[in-house]
């Protein structure tokens, strides 16, 4: 609701829909009736609009987008309505003015904002445009390129940035509401006309058709098969092409254009999902609503390889005091160095920069050498390279020396988490904690507990990932987890395509026009391919432990591809060697080069091998690759491995470039119809019947089997049914 109350002669609108006043539809039709209110009423001289509890307005209610008709139908004519008025409108923003919020404060004649205000048309973000008139009135405030780049990036700006952009007139650092009521006093009589936006030219840029054009460039290829940001940049074109009227007739037909293209959907899922995952639950019991986290007012890293340094950065960025160990003085300085490099680099890019960081103060980072500076933490991160005797060794250390209540926590990509905390003497407080490279940048922080691990255990875990400003993900040890565990199948099928006729360059092409930030070859040269030899070798699937007479593309009866463990011999570790499937321009380069050795090599093996080579056609890339790896995560949820799919979709949103437009797998699989990803999923099958990724998961045939619900009940059908399974 939005509450209307007069005390002197400026009439008080306040939004009031907590948490964060979102504009529902009675909102709306209060701030409304509180409008005409103040207008008819000849004692008000002057309206001020703020918002409860601190808080102008989040913006639109992104749960009525399913009835966008009666939302779309309200807003815009509002915000007219504000703007029309002929007496004074101040906004008064507090907190957050965001996507319809800033709309309203837009129509407003002035605006004042606290200075911890945050402000942005956040839009594009949940696939939409600002629908509210936004589009056309913020470029007439602030300039074409600041509105260009505020709509179609969706970045929240702050208070002080807004001042300096002229979006709002006045900061205050005292009470907001105060100063918006002696602002409104101010100008009671004051002509309007020039206050109203609308009204408004859009300011020139010299030579605005070229700078469009560039921009346009920069908005398609940042876009990356999103839809939002084009249309956004083409409603911001019509405000420089038509006048305003017209403007907002293509502001709503492209809105509808987006609000019926499927991407809005999915990103507003993805935003939904990102606060569901948030309350974690297990199937033991624990869960967010009863546990507690503990308190971590100092932290210790273990290993300042590349993991390390990123984890030790992340913690200092969060203002975590923090123990950073190396085994010897070499490692360390080297650690040191690289961490500090990091450091400055983030406190360029941040407000305050090294001030805030603080990071030469060693109250707040100190190296070591000595294990027995972890003796107070309240929270270790060990991240040593992936080798389980290794971890153990240091987890029993850990053991001895830290104090009874400290959480120990392990960075690994697939161990086992209760073999490590087998290693201990507090096995609750064992937790798996991992992050993805580079870990001060990617979102993503899986958390995995073990047999033993306490909920308050994983209840500190997830507040880490908040203090981090990263996205927890509570889930289930298995090997890989829940991530690289979907990752090993859609892998998988990549070589598998390549040995049948395909080359890495066809098979990445495909997956980053679905939208993937890269292609899984170019993936595995980034990430280092001797990283997965490693493991395989330790598996005991290629290398010296292997016996002999075992079949080159058979494992435990099983199709198995020796091709990465060629490349391997070959020295081809990917980037780092500036060859592996692609050829890079030197050790370390970045530029991928489809390589004709390896197309050779290709040819050669499939010759050594009789495999007959055919032309594989996108839609089998696609498929095979992308339904292998949703095919694992209906195994990862019937097991309950994850509590729902939106953790898996989180999961890979935010730690494996999963185009978001696309909602993660397991949305992208309701999209297509789970009786299709069946159908695919059964055919190659039996055309593969030695690849067990390839074979139907017994929950995805029950869904498919009791009708394909909706994404939101497939749960319940498997706490129902999972004996039948
Ligand atoms: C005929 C047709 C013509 C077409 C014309 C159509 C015209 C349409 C008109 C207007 C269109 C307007 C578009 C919009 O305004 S879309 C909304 C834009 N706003 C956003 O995207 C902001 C989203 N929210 C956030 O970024 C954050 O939530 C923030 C506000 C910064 C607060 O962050 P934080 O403090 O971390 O808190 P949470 O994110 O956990 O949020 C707390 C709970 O509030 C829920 N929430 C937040 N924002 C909204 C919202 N806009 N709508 C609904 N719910 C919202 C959030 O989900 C949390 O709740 P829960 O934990 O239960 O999920």
């Amino acid at each position: 609701m939005a509450q209307y109350a007069r005390g002197s002669a400026v009439a008080v609108i306040r939004l009031r829909n907590p948490p964060v006043n979102a504009l529902s539809l009675a909102v709306l039709q209060t701030l409304e009736d509180g409008l005409k209110k103040a207008d008819a009423d000849p004692s008000v001289k002057a309206v001020m609009i703020c918002g409860e509890n601190g808080k102008f307005s989040a913006g639109a209610d992104i749960r009525g987008f399913s009835s966008p008709k009666r939302l779309g139908g309200a807003l815009g004519p509002i915000v007219s309505l504000i703007e029309s008025s002929e007496k004074p409108v101040v906004a008064a923003i507090e907190g957050v003015a965001l996507g319809g919020g800033l709309e309203v404060a837009l129509g407003c004649h002035y605006r004042i904002a606290h200075v911890k205000a945050r402000m942005g048309l956040p839009e594009v973000t949940i696939g939409l445009l600002p629908g509210a008139e936004g589009t056309q009135r913020l470029p007439r405030l602030i300039g074409v390129p600041a509105a260009l780049d505020m709509i179609t990036t969706g970045k929240h700006i702050p208070a002080t940035e807004a001042l300096k952009l002229g979006l709002v007139d006045e900061i205050v650092e005292e009470n907001t509401i105060e100063a918006a009521i002696r602002l409104a006093n101010k100008v009671i009589g004051q002509p309007l006309g020039p206050r109203r936006l609308s009204l408004k030219p859009v300011p020139k840029v010299p030579n605005m058709e070229a700078f469009l054009d560039e921009a346009l460039v920069k908005v398609k290829r940042q876009a990356r098969g999103c839809l939002a940001p084009e249309l956004c940049f083409q409603a911001v074109r019509a405000a420089t092409q038509s006048p305003f009227a017209e403007g907002v007739r293509r502001e709503r037909e492209l809105f509808q254009v987006l609000l019926s293209s499927g991407q809005a959907q999915a990103l507003q899922y993805a935003f939904f999902a990102e606060r569901a995952v948030r309350r974690w639950a297990t199937p033991s019991g624990a869960s967010w609503s009863s546990a507690a986290p503990q308190p971590v007012r100092r932290a210790a890293v273990i290993g300042l390889g590349t993991m390390g340094q990123g984890i030790v950065t992340s913690l200092v960025k969060a203002n975590i005091p923090l123990v950073a160990l190396e085994q010897d003085l070499e490692n360390l300085n080297k650690g040191r160095k690289a961490v500090m490099l990091l450091l400055q680099r983030e406190a360029m890019k941040m407000e305050g920069g090294a001030q805030i960081l603080d990071f030469h103060n060693p109250a707040h980072l100190q190296f070591t050498v000595d294990f027995d500076l972890l003796r107070d933490v309240d929270l270790v991160i060990e991240a040593v390279f992936e080798n389980m005797a290794l971890k153990k060794e240091i987890f029993h250390k850990l053991s001895k020396i830290c104090k009874p209540g400290a959480l120990l926590c392990t960075n690994t990509s697939a161990l086992n988490i209760d073999e490590i905390a087998s290693a201990t003497n507090r096995p609750q407080q064992v937790i798996g904690t991992h992050f993805f490279s580079p870990a001060h940048v990617m979102r993503l922080l899986e958390i995995i507990y073990g047999r033993h691990t306490s909920p308050t255990a994983i209840a500190t875990a997830m507040q880490l990932a908040k203090a981090l400003k990263k996205v927890g993900v509570v889930v289930g040890n298995c090997f890989g987890f829940v991530g690289n565990r979907m990752m090993f199948p859609y892998v998988q099928q990549a070589v598998f395509l390549l040995e049948e006729g395909s080359r890495p360059e066809a098979v990445d092409q495909v997956l980053e026009d679905f939208g993937f930030k890269i292609g899984p070859f170019r993936m595995s040269d980034l990430a280092g391919l001797d990283v997965g030899w490693r493991s395989r070798k330790d598996q005991g699937l290629t290398g010296p432990s292997l016996p002999a007479g075992t079949p080159a593309r058979q494992r435990h009866g099983q199709r198995y591809s020796p091709l990465p463990d060629l490349l391997c011999e070959q020295g081809r570790f990917g980037q780092k060697t500036a060859r592996g499937w692609y050829l890079y321009e030197k050790a370390g380069g970045r530029t991928a080069t489809p390589d004709p050795w390896l197309h050779n090599f290709l040819s050669q093996y499939r010759d050594t091998h009789g495999i007959q080579t055919r032309f594989i056609d996108q839609e089998e890339i696609l498929e095979r690759c992308l339904f292998s790896l949703i095919n694992e995560g209906f195994a990862i949820l019937a097991e309950g491995i994850a509590s729902g799919p939106e953790h898996l979709d989180v999961i890979y949103i935010n730690g494996y470039g999963w185009p978001e437009h696309r909602g993660g797998p397991m949305f992208y699989a309701s999209t297509v119809g789970l009786p299709r990803v069946l159908a695919k999923l059964q055919k190659y099958s039996e055309a593969h019947p030695d690849v067990p990724g390839l074979r139907p998961s017994a929950f995805l045939k029950k869904l498919v089997a009791v009708g394909n619900p909706p994404l939101k009940e497939w749960m319940s059908y498997l706490s129902q049914q999972s004996s039948k399974l």
